[in-house]
């Protein structure tokens, strides 16, 4: 670009040069023709001052012929004018002659407020001869000589000898008209005084016209002339100008592109005054003069512009490359970057693949759980994590194959059905379990677990999960189930299942019409067996009974434990086994086989009740309850028995479930009360204690005996505070009467089983003495043996704490049960009561009698005291007493009555009669 620039402003000087050159030889050619022109004039008024410097007269006619060729050729000429000095006298002559020409002519001046007469004058420069007189007229008679222009300029002329120009000045003749000015040429006469002179009225504008025209440059708009009348731009001076002055010109010329190459002022010398020619171009069109400058600096912006978007292109291009590259390398790096974070990633997530496969396989492994896939056909593809090993099956058997190929059975259950209808719903399963017999012929239980797997676009791709064998769970399941239903100690079924069986033998019955008879066997004295020898016997007894019974009946026949010592039988009757009696009795002796128990050889019994149905009066749900009835009823009557349930028994039953019923209450009621049986002693014959027995006098069962209701009361466990009530009662009574002054006696109250393992005993105990006031060594507890039979050392412990307290202890019904010398020593006991049912026949039966001497015998030697129970008669009271027995109890003396009949035997001071004076036989016959 700036070498454009540079082109162009070279170039551009180059043009003007050459404009300059040009105008330079315009404007001189101008500046001749003016010079040209002012010669002209001047040789004009030398040769008219020629014709007035001969000094011959000239007429005024002979200077119009003579001016007349002049005039015609030279128009810038306003006049040819003859200037005579007048001295002052003579005015009048001038005055006349110029009249003379023209009349009215008198001399005037010019003043600045016009042509005016001209005041006396010492002298007169008066115009004399004027051509043409048409429109000069006020000039002739002019006086001039104060006139400056003309006077300086003659004054020139005469000094120099050289026609001079005077100033401009206004003519008379045209005072408007500008740019006027003479030449003037003194006239000397003979002696060389001046007489006058010669003047050429010029019109300075025509003069450069016609000069500039007759030279042929006036015409042309491009430059122009201006010509002053003085060496300087004196606008006052101004005697030609076709354009702009010099002054404005300067103006529009001005600019550094365009240097003053337009303007020249030539100064000339003439008629001894300088002329200032101005010759000026006039401004033309920019274009027109730099067209090639232009055109250069145009090209040169243009290849400047051309280059400069190349470059910029190019340069845009590379710069867009550089960007692409640079974007191009940046995006390669990030994914370079990102491909090395994938690698890594990748590998990351390969190596945890990889951790996560051997955890896997190691949990697999580990784990009793195997791992299953199959196709989208639902055929295994593929069983891992040891399938094998932990299912005793081979893999390659399942390969190909649906589950339900190779367990055969499987959509045969309704959970193999369900399975099937999740596979073809597309849906997970659970814990689908089902059994297979693996490749050693075992039966084994699997559980499997399944989602299905989709593909992309959701197609069903296949299924795969996980199985276990849970063959063991399975079997522990059975077992659970069996022990559920079966009683662990004999494996026997249970209440359970024989609700289930009973059913089952009910309905056969319903359908063929043949009866089912349900047997309940209890064992007779088993709580002795166990308590006495201790659970394990028990258990040992009751295991070989089980077996026995098993043994005894058929496969189709049911015998379930129903708990402790009682059996359920259910006999469906066949065709070819009517069921009789003789079946009942077969199984007893089945069962009435001695027992090892340890070393000891045991004799078992069973007493059983039947109940058949279809009977009258028996649903089938009743059958066992009636059976039990049946039962209870063969129990009573004597062991080792069996009874047909009847409906009679059946209002026994229900009277026991009523006495339950009412007995609840009868407490609260004050229903209880107690009655006193005398026990004397059988050398002083006098009362020493009484056994308070218990009475219930219900309102509507009157008077119930303790027989009915003791042992309903010992089985509810109501007995312990009907125990309670006893023992305050007769502890009560019993200081009562000592209060009352009657002899000091010892009451006996019974202590049940219950009440003995009851926990606070003691503490009751220890109350009722605080509370009554009783002195311990007047009251005596009654045990029974049966106390003694099954856990010895708490027992032990008790009564020594009992005795403690200072109370007698006695074993009521001594030799029923199971005496044992041991416990004799062992226990802290004060009393053996010989049981009635000894005393009884004592004086017809040898052995009864011979027992009840031995144990009288044997507890004096033990240091204890005897008390026969039941004496009824003289003779039975003759023989205790022949052998020693300390005291008596019984109707002999005194049946149990209340308190107030027994106080009234304490007042009465009843005694047993002296002893017969024939002595007791030491043993009866036999
Ligand atoms: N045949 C006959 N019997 C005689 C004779 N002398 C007394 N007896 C009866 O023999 C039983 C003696 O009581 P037990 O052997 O302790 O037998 C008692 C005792 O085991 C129990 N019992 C009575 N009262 C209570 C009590 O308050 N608490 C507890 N736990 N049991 C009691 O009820 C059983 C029966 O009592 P009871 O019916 O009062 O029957 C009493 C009594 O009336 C006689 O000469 N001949």
């Amino acid at each position: 670009m700036a070498a454009s620039f540079g082109l162009f402003i070279g170039v551009s000087h180059l043009e003007y040069d050459n404009m300059a050159l040009a105008f330079g030889q315009r404007a001189d050619q101008r500046v001749a023709a003016v010079r040209q022109g002012m010669g002209q004039a001047f040789e004009v008024l030398a040769v008219t001052n020629q014709l007035f410097s001969r000094g011959e007269p000239v007429s005024r006619e002979r200077f119009a012929d003579f001016t007349s060729a002049l005039l015609e050729r030279h128009r810038f000429i306003q006049a040819f004018n003859f200037h005579r000095v007048v001295p002052g006298n003579e005015r009048a002559l001038i005055e006349a002659e110029l009249q003379r020409v023209r009349p009215g002519t008198i001399l005037t001046e010019m003043t600045p407020g016009g042509q005016v007469p001209a005041p006396l004058r010492t002298r007169y420069h008066v115009i004399e001869y004027v051509e043409p007189m048409a429109g000069n007229e006020a000039a002739l008679g002019l006086n001039l000589s104060h006139n400056a222009a003309v006077m300086d300029a003659l004054e020139l002329a005469r000094s120099t000898g050289q026609p001079a120009a005077s100033s401009l000045f206004a003519l008379a003749q045209a005072p408007t008209s500008q740019a006027s000015f003479d030449l003037v040429q003194p006239v000397f006469d003979k002696q060389g005084v001046m007489r006058g002179n010669t003047a050429v009225v010029l019109r300075g504008k025509e003069l450069v016209r016609e000069s500039l025209a007759a030279a042929g440059l006036l015409g042309g708009g491009d430059i122009f002339v201006s010509v002053y009348a003085s060496d300087h731009a004196d606008p006052a001076a101004l005697l030609f100008s076709n354009g702009p002055t010099s002054r404005a010109s300067r103006h529009e010329f001005a600019g550094w592109l365009r240097p003053d190459h337009g303007m020249q002022n030539t100064i000339l010398h003439a008629g001894g005054r300088a002329w200032r020619v101005e010759v000026a171009a006039a401004p033309r069109p920019f274009l027109a003069d730099h067209l090639a400058s232009l055109s250069l600096l145009c090209g040169g912006i243009l290849v400047t512009l051309m280059g400069a978007a190349f470059v910029q292109s190019a340069g845009e291009r590379a710069r867009k490359v550089q960007q692409l590259v640079r974007q191009r390398t940046s995006e390669l790096r990030r994914s370079n970057r990102q491909l090395i974070d994938d690698m890594v990633a990748r590998e990351r997530a390969e190596k945890a693949l990889l951790h996560s496969e051997q955890r896997f396989r190691q949990l697999v492994s580990m784990s009793s759980d195997w791992y299953w896939e199959q196709d989208a056909e639902l055929r295994f593809t593929m069983i891992t994590g040891g399938f094998t090993e932990k299912s005793g099956v081979a893999v390659q058997g399942l390969i190909g194959k649906t589950r339900w190929e190779y367990v055969p059975g499987l959509l045969d259950s309704e959970s193999g059905r369900t399975h099937l209808a999740k596979m073809q719903a597309r849906e997970a399963f659970n814990n689908l379990e089902y059994q297979i017999v693996d490749d050693d012929g075992n039966a084994r239980w699997f559980c499997v677990n399944g989602e299905p797997v989709f593909d992309e676009a959701g197609v069903l791709t296949g299924y795969r999960g996980t199985g276990s064998d849970i063959t063991e769970r399975k079997l522990t399941e059975q077992r659970v189930h069996h022990v559920a239903q079966h009683d662990v100690l004999t494996g026997l079924p249970n209440r359970s299942l024989l609700q289930d069986r009973l059913s089952q033998s009910i309905a056969f019955a319903s359908r063929s019409e043949r009866p089912v008879w349900v047997m309940l066997i209890d064992l007779d004295r088993f709580k002795f067996v166990n308590d006495s020898m201790g659970h394990k016997a028990g258990d040992v007894l009751l295991v070989t009974v089980a077996a026995r019974l098993r043994a005894a009946l058929r496969d189709a026949d049911t015998v379930a434990r129903l708990s402790g010592d009682e059996f359920v039988v259910i006999l469906n009757e066949h065709a070819d086994e009517p069921l009789s009696p003789a079946v009942v009795q077969r199984i007893m002796d089945a069962v009435a086989q001695p027992v090892m128990l340890g070393n000891k050889e045991f004799f078992v019994t069973c007493s059983v009740g039947v109940a058949v149905f279809p009977t009258e009066g028996t649903l089938s749900e009743n059958l066992i309850e009636h059976a039990d009835i049946a039962m209870y009823r063969a129990k009573k009557l004597g062991r080792n028995n069996f009874q047909f349930f009847t409906p009679s028994m059946n209002d026994e039953a229900m009277e026991r479930v009523r006495i339950e019923g009412a007995l609840r209450n009868a407490l609260e009621r004050d229903e209880f009360v107690l009655h006193y049986q005398p026990q004397v002693d059988m050398k002083t014959g006098q009362i020493v204690g009484m056994e308070a027995l218990i009475r219930w006098n219900h309102p509507e069962l009157g008077m119930v005996p303790p027989g009915r209701f003791v042992g309903v009361a010992e089985e509810t466990g109501l007995i312990v505070p009907i125990g309670a009530w006893v023992m305050r009662t007769a502890c009560a009574q019993n200081k009562a009467w000592q209060v009352a002054g009657y002899p000091r006696l010892r009451v006996a109250v019974n202590l049940s089983a219950r009440q003995f393992g009851a926990a606070n005993l003691m503490a009751s105990l220890e109350a009722t003495l605080q509370e009554t006031g009783l002195d311990a060594a007047c009251l005596e507890i009654e045990l029974t043996e049966s106390l003694f039979m099954s856990d010895v050392t708490p027992a032990v412990e008790l009564l020594h704490r009992m005795k403690a307290l200072g109370v007698n202890l006695s074993i009521d019904d001594f030799g029923t049960g199971y005496s044992s010398f041991s416990y004799l020593s062992r226990f802290p006991i004060d009393v053996l009561k010989i049981d009635r049912s000894f005393v009884a026949d004592i004086t017809h039966d040898a052995n009864d009698a011979a027992i009840v001497s031995s144990i009288i015998a044997l507890a004096h030697n033990l240091k204890l005291a005897v008390i026969a129970e039941g004496v009824e008669t003289l003779a039975q009271l003759d023989y205790l007493r022949s052998h020693g027995c300390d005291e008596m109890q019984g109707y002999y003396f005194s049946k149990p009555v209340p308190a107030d009949q027994f106080e009234a035997l304490l007042a009465e001071g009843r005694c047993l009669p002296a002893p017969t004076l024939s002595p007791a036989p030491e043993t009866l016959p036999a």
